[in-house]
């Protein structure tokens, strides 16, 4: 459903929405319940409890196409791979690949996850920057599309695994290039004090590049660098970029034959009011138009350029629904309302003083009356999910719909306080779907063992 098609669903039924913005399929219904891929979100959390987890499958694949049709009106040949860590499940890879993206992981688990959900393992590229040899392993065997190589020890590792197995292995060297992209400290990456990556002021980057050039085993496709996340503009992309095209070219003068440059993710999304990030669309035009730029500035062809987003896709695609519980209220200091999930279910707020923005599912219509923090159930005062909620007087019992909870929230969940994990659904056309099921107290317990017997 489109935009145009929300807001007059709400015209319709007079009912005006609240503060708080509708995104992709959301609608109020005639009753003020909040309805998402058509499906009333209080009956979704009666029948399959809170906190629940709730993506709207068409925003989901809408927002993939956004992507694929950006690049498409340029003409640039491109790849679009989803970053697993911001919601892997085996439903989603399924549904990335169904809308023509490869996939990022970034572990031994998110790569079973997507063998299981039955990708093509060609499709599949594997990051991090401490694999283990069991990953490196695992990938290998399995044949995955490449590897983004992060360090000389790695690089080591997997070309003696490749050649044990009698197998080339496509990579892409990670490089640090130096850029710091405006977004909080801890998820910015490409500066040049960063975990991540080959230096590329100190010639680790091209020393990587002569070890791989002499690699019987390893072929080396092209150039990856991600420069963080959340990141509202194209400056941090276009400058990594214009820093890369110069080792790009020394590759290629080594000997390399070189044809991707891989940016990575980190378009940045609306959490609130606060978040103006500039629209997929001119980010993905900005960014070809930097690389034709600078390749064709110095004679180069220029690369397949890919991109690995993960919060835009699943970010604004993904609700949580908590029931209300108690609350606290302490007269000119604060007041408090209760949820039944919290940092565990959502520790962006714990992490990095993250800002969301609520509503209540069964009373969707009604205005925002007073401020409010909404509080976690765990035995700590950092576990909040909103430090300042503007919401109507909230009741026990009432469902609290908290937006843009898609990327880095399921993906991030803890077993804290031995919460069990909530489960997750997909919506679309009136229908739900389990594509994660809620655990119970006795999956809490599953793994332990007894002290004796
Ligand atoms: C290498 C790499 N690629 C892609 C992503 C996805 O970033 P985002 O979810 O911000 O698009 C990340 C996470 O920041 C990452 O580390
Ligand atoms: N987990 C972070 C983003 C890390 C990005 C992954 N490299 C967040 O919630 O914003």
């Amino acid at each position: 459903m489109t935009r145009e098609r929300v807001e007059s669903a709400a015209y319709e039924t007079g009912v005006q929405p609240p503060a708080a913005r509708l995104t992709g399929t959301m609608e109020i219904g005639p009753e003020g319940h909040l309805y998402i891929g058509g499906c009333d979100t209080t009956r979704l959390a009666a029948t399959y409890g809170t906190p629940l987890f709730v993506y709207d499958e068409l925003l989901l694949r809408q927002t993939i196409r956004r992507f694929h049709n950006a690049f498409q009106s340029t003409g640039a040949p491109y790849r679009v791979a989803y970053a697993g860590k911001a919601f892997c499940s085996i439903a989603m890879c399924q549904l990335v690949a169904e809308e023509g993206c490869n996939l990022d992981v970034v572990s031994g688990g998110e790569l079973y996850t997507a063998l299981t959900a039955g990708l093509d393992p060609a499709l599949i590229h594997l990051h991090g920057n401490n694999k283990t040899a069991e990953e490196l392993e695992y990938a290998v065997t399995s044949g995955i599309g490449a590897v983004i190589v992060d360090n000389f020890i790695e690089l080591e590792m997997l070309q003696e695994v490749a050649a044990r197995h009698q197998r080339t292995v496509d990579i892409l060297l990670r490089v640090a290039p130096g850029v710091e992209a405006h977004t909080h400290e801890y998820i910015s990456t490409g500066q040049q004090d960063s975990k991540f990556g080959f230096d590329m002021e100190l010639g680790q980057a091209e020393e990587a590049l002569r070890r791989v050039q002499s690699s019987a085993s390893l072929h080396c496709i092209g150039l990856h660098a991600h420069i963080g996340s959340q990141i509202f503009d194209t400056q941090g992309f276009t400058a990594a970029i214009t820093r890369m095209v110069g080792l790009y070219e020394r590759a290629l003068a080594l000997g390399l034959s070189l044809s991707v440059l891989n940016i990575g993710g980190g378009y940045g999304i609306r959490y609130t009011d606060e978040d103006d990030p500039e629209p997929i669309e001119r980010q993905i035009h900005e960014i070809v138009g930097t690389m034709r730029d600078v390749f064709t500035t110095r004679g180069l062809a220029v690369p397949e350029i890919w991109v690995e987003p993960g919060r835009s896709i699943a970010g604004p695609a993904g609700t949580t629904l908590y029931r209300i519980g108690t609350q606290k209220r302490i007269p000119g200091v604060r007041n408090y309302v209760a949820i039944d999930g919290g940092m565990t279910d959502n520790p962006r707020y714990a992490l990095y003083g993250a800002k969301y923005e609520a509503l209540l599912a069964n009373r969707a219509a009604e205005e925002p009356s007073g401020v409010w923090t909404v509080a976690g159930k765990c035995c700590e005062s950092g576990d909040v999910v909103i430090r300042d909620a503007m919401l109507p007087e909230a009741a026990y019992g009432d469902i609290l719909a908290v937006l843009s909870t898609g990327a880095y929230n399921y993906s991030m969940a803890s077993h804290y306080n031995r919460l069990p994990k909530p489960a997750v659904v997909f919506v679309r056309d009136g229908e739900a779907r389990v594509v994660v099921a809620r655990e119970t107290w006795a999956d809490v317990v599953r793994m332990d063992r007894p002290l004796r017997g």
